[in-house]
């Protein structure tokens, strides 16, 4: 039985509207008043397309897709600067592309520090009707998680690029299903902006059915926060990560890297007699965010019972052993190995610092800090305005005998540029992301790299710094899981091989946003010269103007 591709059709309208997720009432950015965001639900090979209406009256804004490859439609990335001009206020843009793989996929703005302020929703996408998946469940649900601020994007924007460095801080809450809890009771706030029985702050309740099993798609968006998450008295068993089948384990808890989706199977076998407590908690930066509970519901006990126990505290946030050790069990499920080139046609090496520049706090990659051109990459690189961008190409690897990455560089400074990295169509690409100390004595934060456009074979992670002729003898070239977005743990290194086989211009940066925001971001650029006709919707901003606009 074969069902016919479909064009799955959303209008979108975006708005600032005030909501108070965590009890405490600020301006968040919503879709048709929501946050999170409608979730897309269609079937593999569908056509979605997304009239997404910029109401927010005096900000820009794109939105990208998150694990969607975009064959075919580099434009619909949502990537501002890169593969598009920003959609100005009071514009529609209409995204189209297809969603070619099954699996759990997650979208979010795209702009300036945008998905702090609440747009991002989940994209789930189903198997053809004859396929069958490894595992069986009764019912499909799904969690995101985030990390919540009451600063304004363009307050913790302004912070980040100003002379003394305003830094974003650790976030107030954390949300689930855009649920948390602050503290309303603090002396400080004023009356009327945190109201602890709001109902828009109600914990999120999962209802379940005595011994029945359940498939929980869980995903983080957090800002910068790593997150673990873990059910009272539940193991969980992973299956999927980024949209591709894990050979199965089973965990406690399990820890979400912004970017990163999971789906577990929750089997529901636990006392029914009473109800349980979810919850999420900080880890790999030292916490001063509250936990956020949401409560696993027996059916047909009242849901609003709050459970009989002290909520778990999760894991010690400084365990680096432990989440290191789930980065190395997450396996291609053994029917469901992609095969993978067994050597790579380039090797990047990617050094990530964090540094000073003229003053101002920076991250930076070999020591380039990525500065975003006013025109997009794709329409520059199309129209060949090579004005548009920096020339010169990134380094492709760091002074690696010279570079201490234990202690604080001894000169931080940096530079910047748009500069971007020219990949051979087809060639087979490896990158080493290597992580170090940052301008703070005995410091190194964990960092999600997320990959526009392609999924990578993971290879590796390692502590310390890489060693070429030691460390890739160790790759996994077996079974190794393909993702879109991989930890890059502290004072460590990740090793993942993509194949350049997506025509376009696709980022490869930090999902921490305001890591990215300070230029913890490279770019790569692939078979450009095999790309048809620009849609004349992205055009419009920086040399771009030149081209015909309608
Ligand atoms: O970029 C960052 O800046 C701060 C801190 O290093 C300086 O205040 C922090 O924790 C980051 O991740």
């Amino acid at each position: 039985s074969k069902v016919e591709a479909r064009f799955r059709h959303y209008k979108w309208d975006v708005t600032y509207q005030y909501k108070s997720p965590d009890c405490f009432k600020k301006l968040i950015i919503s879709i048709n008043g929501e946050s999170p965001g409608p979730t897309i639900i269609a079937d593999q090979g569908d056509t979605i397309v997304v009239e997404l209406k910029n109401s927010l009256v005096t900000e820009n804004l794109a939105v990208h897709w998150h694990g969607i490859r975009q064959i075919g439609s580099p434009w619909s990335d949502g990537t501002e600067a890169v593969t598009q001009c920003p959609i100005l206020p009071g514009d529609t843009f209409i995204y189209k592309f297809v969603v070619d793989r099954a699996g759990t996929f997650l979208y979010h703005a795209h702009y300036g520090l945008q998905k702090e302020a609440g747009l991002y929703g989940f994209i789930i996408v189903a198997n053809p009707p004859n396929f069958t998946e490894p595992f069986t469940y009764d019912y499909d649900q799904r969690i995101i998680l985030n990390d919540w601020y009451h600063k304004s994007a363009y307050e913790q924007g302004t912070g980040l690029s100003s002379i003394p460095f305003g830094w974003v801080g650790e976030p107030q809450s954390l949300l689930i299903n855009g649920r948390g809890k602050f503290n309303c009771s603090l002396p400080s706030l004023k009356t009327g902006v945190c109201n602890a029985s709001n109902p828009e702050c109600s914990p999120y309740v999962l209802a379940v059915i005595p011994g029945r099993t359940y498939r929980l798609r869980i995903g983080s968006l957090a800002s910068l926060s790593s997150l673990s998450f873990e059910i009272e008295g539940h193991n969980l068993t992973v299956v999927e990560a980024d949209g591709h089948y894990v050979e199965p384990f089973v965990v406690k808890n399990i820890y979400l890297y912004s970017g990163e989706t999971y789906s577990v199977l929750l089997k529901a076998n636990q006392d029914s007699s009473r109800n349980y407590w979810a919850i999420t908690n900080v880890v790999s930066r030292k916490p001063s965010t509250p936990n956020a509970l949401a409560i696993l519901n027996y059916i047909p006990n009242d849901a609003q019972t709050l459970p009989p126990t002290v909520p778990p505290t999760g894991p010690l946030w400084n365990d680096t052993t432990a989440r290191l050790a789930q980065s190395l069990a997450i396996k291609a499920h053994g029917g469901h190995i992609i095969p993978i080139p067994a050597k790579a046609d380039r090797t990047i090496v990617l050094l990530n610092t964090q540094n000073k520049l003229n003053g101002y706090t920076k991250w930076a990659i070999n020591n380039v800090s990525l500065t975003l051109p006013h025109t997009p990459y794709l329409i520059a690189l199309k129209y060949n305005l090579k004005h548009a961008f920096d020339q010169t190409i990134p380094p492709d690897n760091y002074d690696s005998e010279n570079y201490d990455i234990f202690n604080v560089a001894k000169n931080v400074n940096t530079t910047s540029s748009s500069g971007i990295y020219r990949l051979k169509f087809n060639s087979t690409v490896d990158v080493i992301l290597q992580n170090a100390n940052t301008m703070n004595a005995n410091d190194s934060e964990t960092h999600p790299w997320h990959l526009h456009g392609h999924d990578f074979w993971v290879l590796g992670f390692g502590t310390g710094k890489f060693n070429v002729s030691e460390d890739s003898k160790k790759f996994n070239l077996v079974n190794p899981i393909t993702k879109n977005t991989v930890p890059l743990h502290n004072y460590g290194w990740t090793a993942v091989r993509f194949h350049a086989n997506n025509p376009g211009v696709w980022l490869f940066h930090c999902h921490v946003e305001s890591h990215f925001f300070l230029g913890m971001s490279v770019v790569f650029e692939e078979g450009i010269e095999k790309l048809g006709e620009l849609p004349s919707t992205i055009l419009g901003c920086g040399e771009t103007r030149n081209h015909h606009r309608p």
